[in-house]
């Protein structure tokens, strides 16, 4: 398990210190997949550095498996970080790097170094730095992948990788979280880029999370509904239901309700509407109301 408590970080900013963390407590169970999300400088880059034991906390601590990861190298050769802009040596080649990982991870598995070089086709002899951006984006997942981590840090991971491949990162990302209960981190601006992998998301805002959330409680516990009357809306409905957005659209009026969807149907039946529907909703649109319920513009957060 990974647990973060208290903990705060301030960077010098000139005469004045900026802090960028502050008294951040949240805790990734193993074998999850956590979402974070966040607008720039939100922090997000500053708090996964921190937990790959890059860089070190000001107060607080970041431990995995209850160890700290700040200068503790047996720890970090079961973690690996895949940073936005990702790194390689100048002048090594594929099968250069690929020796080095072996070096520094334990758990180098060279049987799936050259699976995964049949699925992705590049040439291993090759200069890394040569390829394109998004291929030496593959690269990185690639032999990421082969060196086993136990925790797997992602910071904008899908950014320059076609959809075929990004598809079969995100597959094979699945694939260790169920096989082997590997835990991911991974950052994003887009909702809609991790909503098909992670199964608990945090938004960071300036430093602290706004909201943390379980994705299968989050969707199962707010609704769209549709409702029409054939004669005047009964406004004591609307006083009974826990209501995270209410319009009128001609007739019918468009309900965003928080609780449990037999519950909902039951209080709404009672006044016997002529259309009552239950409409999906994207997480997207339920941080929208849930953000906006606590009085956050979280349009600008997401975007
Ligand atoms: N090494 C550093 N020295 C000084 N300030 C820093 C340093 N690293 C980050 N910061 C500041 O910390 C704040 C948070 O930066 P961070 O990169 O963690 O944000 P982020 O959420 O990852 O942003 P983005 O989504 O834009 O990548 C920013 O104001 C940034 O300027």
């Amino acid at each position: 398990m990974i647990s973060f408590s208290n903990v705060t970080k301030t960077f010098d900013a000139g005469k004045v210190s900026e802090h960028v963390l502050h008294d951040v407590t949240f805790e990734i169970r193993r074998g999850s997949i956590y979402g974070l999300l966040g607008s720039n400088g939100a922090g997000k880059t500053t708090l996964l550095k921190i937990l790959a034991g890059i860089l070190k906390q000001d107060s607080g601590t970041v431990s995995i498996d209850e160890q700290p990861i700040f200068e503790n190298p047996v720890l970090k050769s079961r973690v690996v970080f895949i940073p936005d802009v990702v790194f390689f040596f100048s002048q090594y080649t594929v099968l250069q790097m690929a020796k080095f990982y072996q070096d520094v991870y334990p758990n180098w598995n060279q049987e799936r170094f050259k699976a995964l070089q049949t699925l992705l086709g590049l040439d291993v002899n090759k200069k890394v730095q040569r390829f394109s951006k998004g291929m030496q984006r593959q690269v990185a997942f690639w032999l990421s992948l082969c060196a086993m981590p136990d925790v797997l840090i992602l910071d904008e991971p899908f950014d320059g990788l076609d959809p075929v491949i990004r598809n079969k990162v995100k597959n094979l990302i699945i694939q260790d979280v169920a096989e082997r209960d590997m835990t991911v981190i991974v950052s994003s601006h887009n909702l809609r880029e991790v909503e098909d992998i992670c199964d608990y998301v945090g938004i960071l805002h300036r430093g602290s999370f706004i909201l943390e959330k379980d994705l299968d409680d989050l969707k199962s516990d707010v609704h769209k509904v549709q409702v029409a009357f054939k004669n005047e809306v009964p406004e004591a409905l609307f006083a009974s239901l826990n209501l995270l957005h209410q319009e009128q659209r001609g007739s019918v009026v468009l309900c965003i309700v928080k609780g449990k969807e037999s519950e909902i149907e039951q209080v709404i039946k009672q006044y016997n509407p002529v259309i009552y529907d239950v409409l999906p909703l994207t997480l997207e649109e339920i941080f929208i109301y849930e953000m906006g319920g606590v009085g956050y513009a979280v349009e600008n957060i997401l975007v």
